[in-house]
C-alpha cells in the first residue's frame, strides 16, 4: 500500500475536508482560503449568489481543478493527487450534465456501470422509477428536468459515500423534488454524506443539516438549519376578553415590537420566546389568537443576503437579527 492511500485510509473522520482552499484565474480569486468539513451522515447546504465560487469549490473537490493553494480531500484522499479514489468515493451531478446525445438512460446506466466496474442497473432502474424517467429514452430527447433526473440516477446508482451536487433539482418539479430528498435522505442514513450547492435556501432547507454561505470567494458563514430556524421570527397577535397593559408581556426576553392596545397585543418572537409568551397570553381569557412564522429564507436573508450584499447584521447577535428579520418578514 502506497503512503498516500495509507493517508486515505487512516484519515477517515471526516468526509470532506477543505483547507484554505484557494483558486485564482488570473488576477480573478474564485474561491480564497475555505476551511469547511463535512461528516459522515451529514449533508451541507453550499449557498451562495451567482459567481460566488461554489462551483469552483465543486470542481475543486472533484480534482477537475488544481487549487492555487490550500487542499480538498475526500475521505482523506487528495482530491487533485488521488482523484482516481475520489471518484470512487464520489457519485456528482454537475449543474448543465454532460449526457451522450445518441444513448439511451439504460446506455448511459450500463455504460457507468461498466466504469466502475460492477452492475448497478436494478439499482438504477429503481431510482429511475421513483423519479418518474423513462431509461429507454435518448438523451437528446429530454427535458431539461429529465437530464437532472437521468444525472441523479448515474450519481446515485453506486451508492457511492459522497454525493456532490451542484445545483441538482432546478428544472424538477416539486413533486419529484420531494422524491429526491427521500433518496437524499436514504443516502445519509446509510452513513453517506453530500455537498449539496444552490443559490436559494428554499432548494436546501428540507434536507440539509448545515448550511454554508459564499460570497466573493469566501465562507462567510457556517450554521446549522436547526440553530437558524430557532432564530426564525414569529408574529403573534392576540385579542384578550380584558383589557391588557404593555407591561405584562414585555418581560419576556426576545419578545420585539411589542404593542399593546386596549384588549389587543402584537409582538414578533423568536421561537426560543414562544413557551413563554403563550403562558402568559393563555393565563387571560383569549377571544382570538394567531401566530404565524415568517419564512426561514427571509429570517436567512436579513443575516446573510444573497443578493451578493452582505446581510444587515452579524450572525452572532441574535437580537440584533430577530428585529431586522421583523421588518422583512411583514
Ligand atoms: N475557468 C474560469 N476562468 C476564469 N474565471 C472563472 C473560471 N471559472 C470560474 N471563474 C470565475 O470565478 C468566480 C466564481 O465562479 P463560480 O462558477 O464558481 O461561481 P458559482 O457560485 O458557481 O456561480 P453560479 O451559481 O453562477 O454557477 C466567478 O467570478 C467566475 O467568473
Amino acid at each position: 500500500m502506497s503512503p498516500e492511500t495509507r493517508r486515505g485510509r487512516e484519515d477517515n473522520e471526516s468526509m470532506v475536508q477543505l483547507a484554505g482552499l484557494t483558486k485564482r484565474f488570473g488576477r480573478n480569486t474564485a474561491l480564497d482560503g475555505v476551511s469547511l468539513t463535512i461528516g459522515p451522515g451529514e449533508v451541507f447546504g453550499y449557498l451562495g449568489p451567482n459567481g460566488a465560487g461554489k462551483t469552483t469549490t465543486i470542481r475543486l473537490l472533484m480534482g477537475m481543478l488544481r487549487p492555487t493553494s490550500g487542499t480538498a480531500s475526500v475521505l482523506g484522499f487528495d482530491a487533485w493527487r488521488q482523484s482516481r479514489e475520489v471518484h470512487r468515493l464520489v457519485g456528482y451531478v454537475p449543474g448543465e450534465p454532460a449526457l451522450y446525445d445518441r444513448l439511451t438512460g439504460n446506455q448511459h446506466v450500463a455504460y457507468c456501470s461498466h466504469l466502475r466496474h460492477r452492475d448497478d442497473r436494478r439499482r438504477a432502474a429503481g431510482v429511475a422509477d421513483r423519479l418518474e424517467l423513462d431509461l429507454d429514452r435518448p438523451a437528446r430527447t429530454l427535458s431539461r428536468g429529465n437530464r437532472q433526473k437521468l444525472a441523479v440516477v448515474l450519481a446515485v446508482m453506486s451508492q457511492p459515500r459522497l454525493l456532490v451536487l451542484d445545483e441538482p433539482t432546478s428544472g424538477i418539479d416539486p413533486l419529484v423534488q420531494q422524491t429526491f430528498h427521500s433518496i437524499l435522505r436514504e443516502h445519509t442514513a446509510g452513513g453517506g454524506s453530500a455537498l449539496f450547492s444552490s443559490h436559494v435556501l428554499g432548494e436546501v432547507e428540507r434536507v440539509a443539516d448545515r448550511i454554508g454561505v459564499v460570497r466573493a470567494g469566501q465562507l462567510v458563514a457556517v450554521e446549522r438549519l436547526q440553530d437558524l430556524a430557532a432564530r426564525s421570527l414569529h408574529r403573534v397577535r392576540a385579542r384578550f376578553a380584558v383589557e391588557v397593559s404593555a407591561a405584562e408581556f414585555g418581560g419576556v426576553p426576545g419578545v420585539r415590537d411589542l404593542l399593546v392596545d386596549g384588549h389587543t397585543l402584537s409582538c414578533n418572537a423568536p421561537q426560543s420566546a414562544l413557551d413563554a409568551l403563550l403562558k402568559l397570553v393563555s393565563a387571560r381569557e383569549v377571544e382570538d389568537f394567531e401566530c404565524s412564522e415568517a419564512p426561514l429564507e427571509e429570517t436567512f436573508l436579513s443575516y446573510y443576503g444573497m443578493d451578493g450584499q452582505p446581510g444587515q447584521t452579524p450572525p452572532a447577535a441574535a437580537g440584533t437579527v430577530a428585529r431586522t428579520a421583523a421588518g422583512h418578514a411583514h
